[in-house]
């Protein structure tokens, strides 16, 4: 939220609760002048630098001459005003030749150049600077050891400071920033060696100077807005950065030491360099650290924290000082995540859920709980993992948006809220069972490890505003300021008694900042407060207010006692709150059992792509056992045709081969077997013999033989002589046809039980064709399941073996078919020449025929008329038969000219190989039992002989 600037007359008198003054335990030196012009100190102000909130026409300006042509060089500068009088020209010095340069191109700047010495801020409104002759041009604000265990490198002592030569060898840190080899952007600080941590014990570092030395309190002073000398209104005062010391104030003044005093000219990155990295390095072995800026409004508080793009400030320097320790500690992985509330009037925000327009009344109300493992913490808020500087610093600058300021007196856009960015760092040894120690960071392999970096901007403290906005959200930030005021006297007072404070009695609870800054103040975080003040204050309140903050931070320096222990590895595995916010832990076992589920996955896709295949195999099969089927019924349907085909011929035989007197049967056509021998069987009763041994049926049907004329077509129904079959049953059949009328009826008769035969039969080759396939299938599954083929199956060769028989039997069958055609018409050819020698013989009673070669009785008449009407049956049956012959002639060359037949040398047909490979579909077709196949082939082998003579 964005409030609107509100413009104040400079010199108001303050309002409003200021904290409560205890005594400093400085001393106080300086007489306060009476009158106290303002200087101003050169400030380097970055481009982007915030404006001040309205200009203070009471103040004069004098930009200061801070070239870089003036580097290097003592010089006097001397502001627009002249020194009021001679003697408020104190003895400050500063070295003015060792400003800082402007920053280049947004990198950090260089702070080898910085301000050093002490800086006068005179009276007469000018500074005198004089170089210090024994100082070079280093800064000696801090690090005043290296050697010493603390946060600081030394001594907390404020007031222990070394002598400057020894401070500029040893303590200050090069100031000069360099590239790592990944390209971090380290500082020199990086490089100190832990001396506690490289030893492994801090036996000669009294345990109160280690607790004290993980408190920072600096002093930033900052320059006149617009490069303005100081007023003189306020006395002088001397900045020494190299001793820590500001020292004047008036009366109400004294001498004030600190760990790091910056003076006007120091950049950011010096004031990072020398508060907070160490800091921020030890959150990242574990230590839970916490920065925050205290100091009235518009004094670059946010300066501070923030920076800008040319000269970023702690959040953003911290950021990267995090991800180069990360680069830096291969053996170790981290996980980050972020959140940022603010504290306004009171209420907690989530800035990381707001939007940009700060949409608060939409948001969960968030309320502070604790938690004797987590300490105090806000909840809920939402947190993000981050995983580069970029990605933490655009989710901050998300939260800064978000976050809201407002115009105040001193500051155009002044943070009307305590801003609190926390990171928390989990990290954990990369391999736990490695047991590689790292010598630098002191991490010993083992668990998780939880760590907290706070970074605070605290609201600004202000003491009267006419908005009523501005009045309400300035008494909440009074009144918190207070409470923390109030706390860190207390906190000395515990002290002084019990000798630690713990903060039992402390009224942390007074305000939403103090109870979120507890469990900093109670110990359990090495703390860096950066205290900002601004010298040249033009009003009371002001002034009252730069004391009031550099009383604040020496009480802080003497009070805040912190006994940070590095946290201690967590499990993830085990139960409780912590356990379950080592979130590193979590996810790695989360990835594990992902990658659990992954393999099962994979296991599982595999099986299904078998599963896949073997589906797939076995409807190639059924394929190809469909194919096998439809080739076997084609089959079936040729041999069917040809069976029909068959009897049909045999028909035509039976009619042809019966002649008056009984002489020749049907069978008459194989002269063997009609003139010779009619006891014996017919052809097509042997024939029918092993049809129906395929059926399965006894022998004893003579239905079956009938069957035989089932098919003949009612037109080709050839009239039957008198004769008679060489045996009872065909005496019998004869005798169904021996009247004409009789015989039609019969026929039919016998064609329908013939045709429910072929039927039976038809049906039984189908059966056996499906349990042929059936077995089939079953067996190539097995052999496709054992990873055998078919072939390679015993059953299945057993199977192609049986199959192999039943083909040769079929085949055998089908030549026994071709040979009775081929006997049919031998056959027909004899009773040719018997129907010659017939002719020549004259018809006497006794031969009169009984029945007419239609089957009709004849009727007695004369016997002329008889011997007529012999002759014309005669003639009728020799032109039949003829025909007969013809017909048959006529299908056997269409047969033999279509290849289903072969003519053989001596004119006796068979089928063709080709042909027969046809049949070979029939190899599932079992049962067709070919018992009489040897002697009919012998029987028709020697018809086809004779009828070929
Ligand atoms: N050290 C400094 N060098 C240059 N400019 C500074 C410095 N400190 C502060 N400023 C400028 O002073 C103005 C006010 O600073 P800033 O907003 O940081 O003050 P603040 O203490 O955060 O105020 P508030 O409490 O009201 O938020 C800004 O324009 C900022 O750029």
């Amino acid at each position: 939220m964005s409030l609107s600037q509100h413009a104040r007359p400079v010199g108001d008198p303050p309002a409003g609760p200021i904290p409560p003054l205890p005594a400093p335990k400085t001393r106080k030196s300086l007489l306060v002048p009476a009158d106290v012009s303002r200087s101003t100190s050169p400030s380097n102000l970055p481009s982007k630098m915030r404006t001040p909130s309205s200009p203070r026409p009471s103040l004069s300006r004098s930009p200061l001459s801070n070239s870089a042509s003036n580097l290097g060089s003592p010089r006097s500068i001397s502001g627009g005003r002249t020194p009021s009088s001679p003697e408020k020209s104190l003895r400050r010095t500063v070295s003015i030749a060792a400003f800082p340069q402007p920053p280049k191109g947004g990198s950090r700047p260089s702070t080898s150049s910085s301000a050093s010495g002490t800086q006068n801020v005179h009276s007469s409104g000018s500074i005198k600077a004089k170089r210090d002759s024994r100082v070079s041009v280093r800064t000696t604000s801090s690090h005043r050891s290296s050697k010493t265990p603390s946060l600081l490198n030394g001594a907390g002592e404020g007031k222990s400071i070394l002598n400057s030569e020894v401070r500029d060898q040893e303590g200050s840190p090069s100031q000069s920033r360099n590239s790592s080899a990944q390209g971090s952007y380290s500082t020199s600080a990086t490089t100190f060696d832990d001396v506690e941590d490289a030893t492994g014990h801090s036996k000669s570092i009294s345990k109160t100077k280690e607790a004290k030395g993980n408190v920072i309190v600096s002093v930033r002073v900052r320059p006149e807005p617009g490069g303005a000398e100081t007023p003189r209104a306020n006395g002088d005062w001397v900045v020494d950065g190299r001793r820590g010391l500001i020292s004047g104030g008036g009366k109400e003044g004294g001498d004030y030491t600190y760990d790091n005093v910056f003076s006007t000219q120091e950049h950011n990155a010096k004031v990072y360099d020398s508060a907070a990295k160490r800091l921020v390095r030890r959150v990242m072995e574990g230590y839970h650290g916490t920065v925050f800026a205290y100091g009235m409004t518009g004094t670059g508080k946010t300066f501070s924290m923030q920076g800008t793009a040319t000269s970023p400030g702690v959040i953003p320097l911290a950021i990267t000082d995090i991800f180069s320790f990360i680069r830096e500690t291969p053996h170790r992985e981290f996980l980050l995540r972020v959140s940022y509330l603010e504290i306004y009037n009171e209420k907690i925000h989530d800035l990381l859920s707001l939007s940009s327009g700060g949409a608060a009344s939409q948001q969960e109300e968030i309320k502070l709980r604790e938690d004797s493992k987590r300490g105090v913490y806000a909840t809920p808020l939402r947190e993000e993992i981050v995983q580069s500087p970029t990605q933490l610093l655009r989710v901050i600058a998300r939260g800064d948006h978000a976050r809201r300021t407002g115009s105040t007196q001193f500051n155009a856009r002044s943070s009307r809220s305590h801003a609190v960015v926390q990171i928390v760092v989990e990290s954990r040894e990369r391999a736990p069972a490695g047991g590689a120690h790292d010598r630098r960071s002191g991490i010993a392999p083992g668990g998780v490890r939880v760590s907290t970096l706070s970074l605070i901007d605290l609201a600004g403290s202000e003491r009267a505003a006419d908005d009523k906005e501005r009045r309400t959200e300035g008494a909440h930030i009074n009144k918190s300021l207070l409470t923390l005021g109030t706390i860190i006297s207390k906190l000395s007072e515990t002290k002084d008694k019990s000798g630690d404070g713990d903060g039992r009695h402390l009224p942390f609870r007074d305000s939403k900042l103090t109870r979120l800054l507890q469990p900093a103040l109670s110990g359990n975080s090495l703390v860096s407060i950066l205290c900002t003040i601004q010298l040249g204050g033009a009003t009371n309140s002001q002034s009252s207010e730069t004391m009031n903050t550099l009383k604040f931070a020496s009480r802080a320096k003497n009070s805040i006692v912190s006994h940070a222990k590095r946290a201690e590895e967590a499990f993830g595995g085990g139960g409780g709150d912590a356990g379950s916010r080592v979130l590193l832990e979590r996810y790695r076992m989360e990835i594990q059992a992902l990658r659990g589920q992954l393999e099962n996955q994979t296991k599982e896709q595999a099986e299904n792509t078998l599963k896949l295949e073997e589906e797939q195999f076995e409807k190639e099969t059924q394929a190809r056992h469909e194919e096998q089927m439809l080739e076997m019924q084609l089959a079936r349907t040729a041999l069917k045709e040809r069976i029909e085909h068959l009897n049909r011929l045999i028909l035509c035989s039976k009619s042809t081969g019966v002649n008056s007197h009984g002489s020749m049967s049907v069978l008459g056509r194989f002269s063997r077997l009609s003139t010779t021998d009619l006891g014996s069987r017919s052809l097509r009763s042997s024939a029918s013999q092993s049809t129906l041994a395929a059926y399965g049926h006894p022998l004893s049907r003579p239905a079956s033989f009938l069957s035989a004329h089932s098919s003949i077509e009612p037109s080709g129904t050839l009239p039957l002589s008198n004769g008679s079959f060489g045996n009872e049953e065909e005496d019998d059949v004869m005798g169904e046809f021996a009247d004409g009328n009789a015989s039609a009826q019969a026929q039919i008769t016998a064609l329908q039980a013939d045709l429910t035969d072929k039927n039976r039969y038809i049906s039984t080759l189908e059966r056996r064709l499906l349990q042929a396939r059936r077995s089939s299938q079953s067996r190539m599954s097995v052999g496709a399941k054992s990873g055998n083929s078919v072939s390679e199956s015993p059953d299945a060769t057993a199977l192609l073996r049986e199959k192999d028989m039943e083909i040769n039997e079929l085949r055998l069958q089908l030549d026994d078919k071709d040979r009775m055609l081929a006997a049919l018409r031998s056959a027909a050819r004899h009773r040719d020449l018997a129907h010659i020698t017939t002719d020549t013989r004259p018809l006497s009673t006794n031969d009169k025929p009984d029945i007419n070669i239609d089957g009709c009785p004849l009727k007695s008449d004369s016997d002329g008329d008889l011997a007529s009407k012999g002759r014309e049956a005669e003639e009728k049956r020799r032109r039949s038969m003829d025909d007969v012959s013809r017909i048959l002639d006529e299908m056997i060359h269409d047969r033999v000219k279509s290849g289903h037949l072969v003519k053989g040398s001596r004119g006796s047909v068979r089928i063709p190989t080709e042909s027969r490979r046809a049949s070979e579909s029939m190899m599932n077709v079992q049962g067709l039992n070919p018992s009489s196949t040897p002697r009919i082939q012998s029987q028709m082998e020697t018809e086809t002989d004779q009828a070929s003579a």
